[in-house]
């Protein structure tokens, strides 16, 4: 197959862009990772990003969020370049990223962990039971240490948290990391739930195959050696380019 990008038919209406990356390079000091990315999901959809360990998904994720120190390009968000704005400013206009190592605070309460979202963000922010009746496995721990809670919950815990801020855009990297499989099926029905309820426009970087299809509507996969997107489309199209799962996502990956 040849380098150049496969492109899905799953163009997104002009004004209808909830969340783009446009030309995207981002650097660890010296180290070029992430070479001219572009992508773009339409509000209320759900992408999927996958490729090989170390392909950049979480720094994708992170360049979006505005995390890396040297990035270029553009970060469109609900048609703003927000590309050269802080991480809270990009909170503040409703973009939320849930990290692979959730960083919940052990030593705090579930419900004292839900109250720590940005104070930049608060005015907005979803009452404290909205959010137990949207995660109600947490409901019942409210003052249980976090420290305490399973790898799942503390999951849960993660991104009740973010979704408290009430962002149109959530990034979720890598959710299911490390979770059991039953609690992995009820991080998928939370997701959908979540969706459906706050029209949520979604993005996660996932290596487990089979949940990003149940989660999102299209897909893009990052490829290590060039730093770009090889191809973005929907699930069927995707299905439809076998060669690009063979090349790109094959050995040394479980991409179940
Ligand atoms: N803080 C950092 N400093 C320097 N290099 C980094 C840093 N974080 C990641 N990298 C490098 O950037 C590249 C992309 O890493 P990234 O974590 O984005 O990949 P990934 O696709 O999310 O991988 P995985 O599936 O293993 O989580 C890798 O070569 C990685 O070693």
């Amino acid at each position: 197959m040849s380098t150049e990008a496969i492109q899905g038919q799953s163009a997104t209406e002009p004004g209808s862009v909830a969340f783009a990356l446009g030309d995207l390079h981002a650097y660890y000091g010296s180290s070029h990772v992430v070479k001219g990315l572009n992508f773009e999901v339409g509000r209320g959809h759900g992408m999927a990003i996958l490729g090989r360990n170390g392909a950049g998904k979480s720094t994708t994720l992170r360049s979006g969020m505005g995390l890396l120190a040297k990035t270029t390009g553009t970060v469109m968000l609900n048609g703003t370049d927000v590309q050269r704005e802080s991480p809270y400013k990009r909170a503040r206009r409703g973009l939320a990223l849930v990290f692979e190592d959730r960083r919940i605070f052990p030593g705090l309460t579930v419900t004292q962990n839900l109250e720590v979202p940005s104070q930049k963000t608060a005015s907005k922010q979803l009452a404290l039971d909205d959010v137990y009746d949207m995660f109600p496995l947490l409901a019942g721990m409210r003052t249980r240490d976090a420290g305490r809670l399973s790898g799942g919950e503390q999951q849960m815990l993660a991104i009740a948290r973010a979704v408290r801020a009430r962002p149109s855009v959530l990034l979720l990297d890598e959710p299911s990391e490390g979770l059991a499989p039953r609690i992995v099926e009820d991080l998928v029905d939370t997701i959908k739930d979540l969706r459906r309820q706050l029209s949520l426009t979604i993005v996660v970087a996932e290596h487990k195959q089979w949940f990003s299809r149940e989660v999102t509507e299209t897909v893009g996969v990052l490829a290590s050696e060039s730093g770009t997107m090889v191809f973005q489309g929907r699930w069927d199209e995707f299905d439809a380019h076998p060669e690009v799962a063979e090349r790109y996502l094959s050995l040394g990956t479980n991409h179940d």
